[in-house]
């Protein structure tokens, strides 16, 4: 299950191995709702109305409420104050019904998205942003309360997939704060040796070339090409980027940040996009929210029984 292979890589179903991790969380849900009479509850904040947020939102959203969670919408126009946002985290912070909070990224330039982020109580933080929950990821020994999505659900593919990670070499090509960074971090525990290449980086395709596993999350679209990848390596293409298509009724197209064709043709195995990491993020932030649920349930102070 979750692959299919006729000639090169071994296409990994991202969207497959997602709808089982439903299914199994589904499963969790119940029990929880047959023995505490309650069910885990997501809080999404959106701040405006750009048109992929409100996309990705509104799949979240739905994907919460078929496994049988609680969704709490808060939507906000883009001409919200910081001082008005806040006071919903905190509203949420507070609410017993709630336990997990996203608050979608980006934020309207005016608002201070660090202070945003600090705000979400470390309980609730399902999207693992809190400096708090990121500094532990990145110490020896230490476990974060959670583990951000989009990273959780690379490795939970190479798990399922069981691809190697131990001893291996891995790549990541990006570094920001919600994909790259943590993922290398993740890796790391994982006891790969890890690379981070970005945007000063003077030969990305060298390094590229000598990983078992490569992470593409640059966001620009098929940087990576067939030529970097090292025969047999995993590839797992984080990147979102629409282009132009003429041929589509939309006039776009939404491709990774790897030559999907050129890398298959030489990969051992290959995320799709979409497809592939895309849909591993929402069921990794139906875990984190199942997780967080786990632990208040079973806090004796948190009366709301
Ligand atoms: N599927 C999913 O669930 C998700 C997908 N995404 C997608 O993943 C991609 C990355 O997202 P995000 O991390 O937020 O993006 P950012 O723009 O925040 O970070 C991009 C990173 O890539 C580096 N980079 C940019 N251009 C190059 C280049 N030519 N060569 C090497 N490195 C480069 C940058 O380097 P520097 O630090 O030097 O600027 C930066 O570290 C996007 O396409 C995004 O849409 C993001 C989140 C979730
Ligand atoms: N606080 C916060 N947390 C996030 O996790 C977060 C965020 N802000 N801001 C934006 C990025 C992006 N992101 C995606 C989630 C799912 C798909 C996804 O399911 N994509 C589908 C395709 C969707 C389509 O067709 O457009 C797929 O790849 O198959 C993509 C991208 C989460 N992010
Ligand atoms: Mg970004």
């Amino acid at each position: 299950m979750g692959s299919s292979s006729c000639e090169g890589a071994v296409v990994i179903d991202g969207k497959a191995i997602a709808n089982s991790i439903h299914q199994e969380i589904a499963q969790e849900v119940s029990y929880l709702w047959n023995n505490y009479g309650r069910v885990p509850g997501l809080a999404v904040v959106i701040v405006g109305d750009r048109k992929d947020s409100q996309t990705y939102v509104r799949m979240k959203r739905k994907a919460c409420t078929e496994v049988g969670m609680k969704s709490i919408s808060v939507d906000l126009p883009g001409d919200a104050s910081e001082e008005t946002i806040l006071d919903h985290v905190m509203e949420l912070n507070a609410d017993p019904e709630v336990h997990g909070i996203l608050v979608q990224l980006p934020l309207p330039k005016h608002v201070n998205e660090e202070r945003i982020l600090n705000a979400i109580s470390i309980e609730k933080d399902v999207d693992g942003f809190h400096p708090l929950n990121i500094g532990k990821l990145c110490m020896k020994g230490r476990e974060p309360l959670f583990v951000p999505c989009t990273p959780k659900g690379c490795i939970e593919l190479l798990l399922r997939m069981e691809i190697p990670i131990k001893g291996k070499r891995a790549v990541v090509v990006g570094r920001s704060n919600i994909v790259g960074l943590p993922v290398a971090m993740l890796l790391n525990k994982y006891d790969a040796t890890v690379s981070i290449v970005h945007s000063s980086t003077t030969d990305c395709k060298s390094l590229v070339k000598e990983a078992d596993i490569v992470i593409a999350a640059a966001g620009q679209a098929e940087m990576v090409k067939g030529d970097w990848i090292k025969p047999g390596a995993a590839v797992i293409d984080v990147g979102t980027n629409y282009v132009k298509d003429p041929t589509k009724k939309s006039g776009q197209r939404l491709v990774g940040d790897v030559d999907f064709t050129e890398a298959k043709k030489v990969a051992g195995w290959i995320t799709p996009v979409p497809g592939g990491v895309g849909p591993m993020t929402i069921a990794m932030l139906l875990k984190n929210t199942l997780e967080g649920a786990k632990r208040a349930f079973s806090q004796p102070e948190d009366s709301n029984a």
